[in-house]
């Protein structure tokens, strides 16, 4: 399996490349970046030192990368991603492209121009959003990949089972999810500055972040009609991991016993879902730099709620884990390959 991956200095390369470095089939051709080309990847990222030494090439050599590999990850921001996969495809009709941002998970593309307010260059309508365990058949198809976000992969994967039971009221989802730092890259911000975050907990983008239209795309396909929720996000002072606790009233008459059997019907034979149960609590330490996404669910007979709880490292199931759980899937190769280590405790 010879694999490349574009823009390899940013969280999301470099969490590839930690990963891939126990992945006995990936074999690394090219990693790029167009700020420090020629640059040995383990100066920059010093942890990957006897793991990956390589030298970063960079876009100037996308024909030999299109050409000699099988599949290219692209962790570049949004716009510059459909860019790569449109030249790479057009050099090589074969190689295969995982995306790791925002450019390839839309089926409209007004939806993504309207959020992401830049034009769709690459409309691929048959490329796949690679949630893995909904949609697994058709990333087996797949030529092209758009890898979820983070906050949507925990968000989509706690309420799915509901949406997909027709169990809830669809007008009524509300996500509350936190964020590790590491989520928002590698590069300088006063919102990511150490003395702005530590002892701190802040919501933003309220009702206006960009993972809204994609939860809502994916949730409404399982429930076969539009809906809308509420989501908000809020940076807290770690470097990885997001928790998302979700909240929505329960149709009439549906009782705990139902909602625990959406949940294992979905998920009984998924590896990377770890079911917590009925009164579970998900902790964000139990799958720090593995891609497990542990699920847990409350019934407030009271309120007539339900409220379900994901946890995931957002680098890894939220990222570079799915994105390597779908190249597997992609070609054949068992699905836990390279990705099978317990999380670091405490
Ligand atoms: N961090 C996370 O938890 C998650 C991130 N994502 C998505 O994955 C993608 C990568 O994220 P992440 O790794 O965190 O981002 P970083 O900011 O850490 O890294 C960005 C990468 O893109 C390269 N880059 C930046 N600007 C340009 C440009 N104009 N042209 C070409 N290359 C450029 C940088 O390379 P260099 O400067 O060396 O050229 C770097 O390798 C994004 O789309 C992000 O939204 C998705 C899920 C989770
Ligand atoms: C903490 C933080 O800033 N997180 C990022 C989400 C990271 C992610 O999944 O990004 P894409 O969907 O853009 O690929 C944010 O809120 O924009």
């Amino acid at each position: 399996m010879k694999i490349s991956i574009v823009g390899a200095t940013g969280y999301t390369g470099a969490e590839l490349l930690r990963l891939l470095a126990a992945h006995p089939v990936a074999e690394i051709l090219y990693i790029t970046s167009e700020s420090q080309p020629d640059t040995p990847i383990h100066e920059i990222y010093p942890h990957l030192t006897r793991f990956c030494e390589k030298r970063l090439a960079s876009l100037a050599d996308l024909d030999a990368i299109a050409t000699e590999s099988q599949a290219i990850f692209i962790g570049l921001p949004h716009g510059h991603a459909m860019e790569v996969g449109r030249k790479a495809t057009a050099i090589n009709p074969n190689v295969k492209i995982i995306d790791l941002g925002a450019d390839y998970r839309f089926k409209n593309f007004d939806i993504y121009e309207q959020w992401y307010k830049v034009p769709h260059t690459h409309r691929q309508a048959q490329a796949v959003y690679g949630l893995t365990e909904l949609n697994r058949s058709q990333v087996k198809q797949a030529g092209i990949v758009g890898n979820p976000g983070c906050y949507t992969t925990a968000s989509i994967l706690a309420l799915a089972p509901l949406v997909k039971a027709g169990l809830i009221d669809l007008r009524s989802i509300i996500i509350d999810a936190k964020s590790g730092v590491s989520g928002a890259g590698r590069g300088l911000s006063l919102g990511s500055h150490f003395t702005e975050l530590f002892e701190s907990v802040k919501a933003y983008n309220v009702a206006g972040h960009r993972h809204t239209p994609e939860i809502e795309a994916v949730l409404g396909e399982l429930a076969g009609q539009e809906l809308v929720i509420n989501f908000t996000p809020h940076l807290i002072p770690v470097a990885r991991g997001i928790l998302s606790t979700c909240y929505a009233q329960l149709q009439e008459g549906v009782s705990p016993e139902a909602v625990d059997a959406a949940y294992s019907s979905l998920y009984g034979d998924e590896y990377f879902v770890r079911l917590l149960g009925r009164g579970g609590y998900p902790v964000t330490k139990n799958t720090r730099g593995t891609n497990f996404c542990d699920l847990g669910w409350h019934v407030d007979k009271r309120t007539g709620r339900v409220i379900a709880i994901a946890a995931i490292d957002n680098l890894v199931k939220g990222a570079a884990g799915q994105a390597i759980q779908n190249m597997n899937v992609m070609f054949a190769i068992e699905e836990r390959t390279g990705l099978d280590n317990a999380p670091l405790y405490p």
